[in-house]
């Protein structure tokens, strides 16, 4: 495995680790009587990877689409640097399977690009053969690269990815995750992505955040892996894998980073009166 441009450090400039692209603080979303997000402070920065993890049902889709600014927060607010540039991948695209769509088409539907744009964004992704493939035809991995290639073709400063490697085996998704941290350098963009297997992720993210309905703890993935509380819900069976696949990035990290903050009380469900566990 090769880190991409080890020699780019990151965050690209000292400004940008003072000041987040986008910053939520004591966010908090309700939907009728259930909270699906308890006072959440997140900050994202120029050039970062931060990758959120959780069970099912945590709220890290709500998340990411309150940060995109696609869900209004019940409490607290997001500031978002202005004119801010995202890209997305959703977790479900729906799309009529009864009417036929190319790959081409698919990548410009709702933005106009250049066929050599669109053409550079798939050969990107590794996937340049696929411009006029029916997207009904395409396997799970090949549809999440054409979705990705969809999400850079906007040239974002944050790319939001929702489960980029659904429907990718093992050895599919250690590829996916190389090819978003050599888009990450080459796109000089942050990535805030969402992870069903904190397994495989862990060595290609620079900050994990561990979600349940609030932040449990978040940190260097080395750090939250060994956190008691991500171990009570992930099981040891993480930190194995970790060593299994692991990077050697060189690049610095915002100074918040370095170290697990926070405690999760997800093992004690009825600990807070309107919390979701209850
Ligand atoms: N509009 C809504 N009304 C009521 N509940 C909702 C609404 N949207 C989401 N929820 C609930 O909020 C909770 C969090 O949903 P969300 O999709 O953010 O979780 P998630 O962590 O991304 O889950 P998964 O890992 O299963 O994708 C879920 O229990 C979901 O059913």
């Amino acid at each position: 495995m090769n880190a991409p441009f080890p020699d780019l450090p990151l965050p690209l400039s000292p400004e940008h680790t003072v000041t987040p692209l986008i910053e939520a603080r004591g966010l908090s979303i309700t939907k009728g009587r259930r909270t699906i997000l308890d006072g959440v402070d997140l900050a994202v920065h120029d050039g970062e990877i931060i990758t959120i993890v959780g069970p099912n049902g945590a709220g890290k889709s709500t998340l990411l689409r309150a940060l995109m600014g696609l869900e209004r927060p019940t409490r607290g607010d997001i500031q978002r640097q202005s004119g801010l540039k995202i890209g997305y991948l959703p977790q479900k695209l729906h799309l009529d399977p009864v009417l036929p769509l190319t790959v081409e088409r698919l990548l410009t539907l709702t933005h106009r690009h250049s066929p050599a744009a669109v053409q550079a964004a798939l050969t990107e992704v590794q996937v340049p053969h696929l411009l006029r493939a029916q997207v009904h035809g395409l396997s799970g991995g090949e549809m999440q690269r054409v979705l990705l290639a969809r999400a850079i073709l906007r040239e974002p400063q944050v790319l939001f990815l929702d489960e980029p490697t659904q429907g990718v085996d093992y050895a599919g998704q250690i590829e996916l995750y190389d090819l978003i941290g050599t888009v990450r350098y080459r796109h000089r963009c942050a990535v805030v992505m969402i992870s069903h297997d904190p397994h495989v992720v862990t060595a290609t993210t620079d900050r994990v955040v561990f979600l349940h309905h609030r932040i449990c703890c978040a940190g260097r993935p080395e750090t939250v892996t060994r956190h008691p509380d991500y171990l009570r819900l992930f099981g040891g069976a993480a930190a194995g894998h970790l060593a299994v696949y692991t990077h050697h990035h060189h690049h610095t990290r915002p100074t918040e980073t370095s170290d697990a903050v926070g405690g999760c009380d997800c093992t004690a469900p009825s600990a807070r009166p309107g919390s979701p566990h209850a």
